[in-house]
């Protein structure tokens, strides 16, 4: 039955948490790891960045286009066999209120620039926030052909207008990572170690969702509208592959290689065309980060990079 001619939202935890997702084979050639790694913004104020070009381009010498660790993000696209990373029996929704909270990234091998992986998923999480459901579904994904486990990606969806299936006194809470391993990021009252200011483009979303996100959210005016927003938005994992960036740039002399994790969650809407400016703190291994909305002065993203090791420069002693 729909309520305001929405859909009705319903939740039912052990239908949803008894499901059994099927393993999803895809495969990523090296062209997708370039027009990601566009569509996050590398190269975008300097064609010939020499901390970027190697992520678009083949140099001299170079066998493969080296993909921006943020690339794994894009693996659970293709989840339940291309129709989506959100489709759970047991979880129904408006898709229209649906946006992307949170995403945790682990990094076990270095990423091949050209690959057949296979997807394992399963639901990691499931809780009720009354107004709101959160869901986060796991993606572990190995190589094909020798099995060994390359990443895992920890999506958290925030389903507005879903919540309340449970008793309010007791609200429904499911998880099967400890508690410690998302840390809630407070940004610290210091001057950053570094600053990174980008500009992302109009056209940013529509050179994004050809990486494989087509929800028309980031590109139809009227689904944008329906969602509550003036404008189509930018895709979440498109503003924390800017992140991402920022850190790689400021920290890693442009060498994604060296990240091992990446937490973010997503505070506020973005809209293509504002200025990303990425705030970065040195906390031991780990770069903690908040990316403004410029033109808004609103944070959009918060998290964490874990880095393997970082330079001697940003060590405080
Ligand atoms: C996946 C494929 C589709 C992709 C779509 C996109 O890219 S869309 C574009 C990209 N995405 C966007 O643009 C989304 C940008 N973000 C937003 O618009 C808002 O942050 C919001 C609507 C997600 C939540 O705002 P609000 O005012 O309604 O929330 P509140 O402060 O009242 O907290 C209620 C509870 O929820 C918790 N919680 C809160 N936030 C998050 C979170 N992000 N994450 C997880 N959890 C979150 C909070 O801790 C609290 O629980 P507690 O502590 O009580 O147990």
């Amino acid at each position: 039955m729909a309520t305001n001619g929405r859909p009705a939202a319903s939740v039912d935890p052990d239908v949803a948490l008894a499901y059994k997702f099927p393993e999803v084979n895809l495969r990523a050639p090296c062209r997708d790891v370039a027009l990601y790694a566009l569509g996050v913004g590398a190269c975008g104020a300097d064609a010939v960045d020499d901390k970027e070009l190697h992520l678009v381009h083949h140099r001299d010498g170079q066998r493969h286009i080296k993909a921006i660790p943020t690339f794994v993000s894009l693996f659970p696209n293709k989840n339940s066999n291309g129709r989506g990373i959100i489709n759970v029996p047991g979880i129904h929704f408006d898709a229209s209120l649906l946006l992307h909270g949170q995403q945790y990234i682990e990094i076990y091998k270095p990423i091949p620039s050209c690959a057949s992986v296979v997807n394992k998923v399963k639901v990691a999480g499931l809780h009720d926030k009354g107004k709101a459901t959160i869901l986060e579904i796991e993606t572990t994904t190995s190589l094909k052909d020798s099995g060994e486990v390359l990443c895992m990606n920890r999506s958290t969806i925030f389903l507005r207008g879903a919540g309340g299936f449970s008793d309010s006194s007791r609200p429904y809470s499911y998880t099967t990572y400890p508690a410690n391993q998302i840390s809630r990021i407070s940004i610290p009252n210091s001057t950053p170690s570094a600053v990174y200011e980008d500009q992302t483009q109009q056209s940013q979303a529509l050179l994004y969702r050809l990486s494989g996100d087509y929800n028309p959210l980031h590109s139809d005016p009227m689904v944008a509208q329906v969602a509550g927003f003036t404008r189509p938005i930018l895709h979440g994992l498109c503003t924390l592959g800017f992140a991402a960036r920022a850190v790689i740039k400021s920290f890693c002399h442009g060498d994604p290689a060296a990240v091992r994790n990446i937490f973010g969650r997503f505070l506020l809407h973005v809209y293509p065309g504002e200025t990303l400016v990425t705030e970065m703190w040195v906390d031991g291994q780990r770069v903690q980060y908040q990316t403004k909305a410029k033109e808004r002065d609103r944070a959009v993203l918060s998290g964490y990079v874990l880095l393997k090791h970082i330079p001697s420069s940003f060590v405080v002693v």
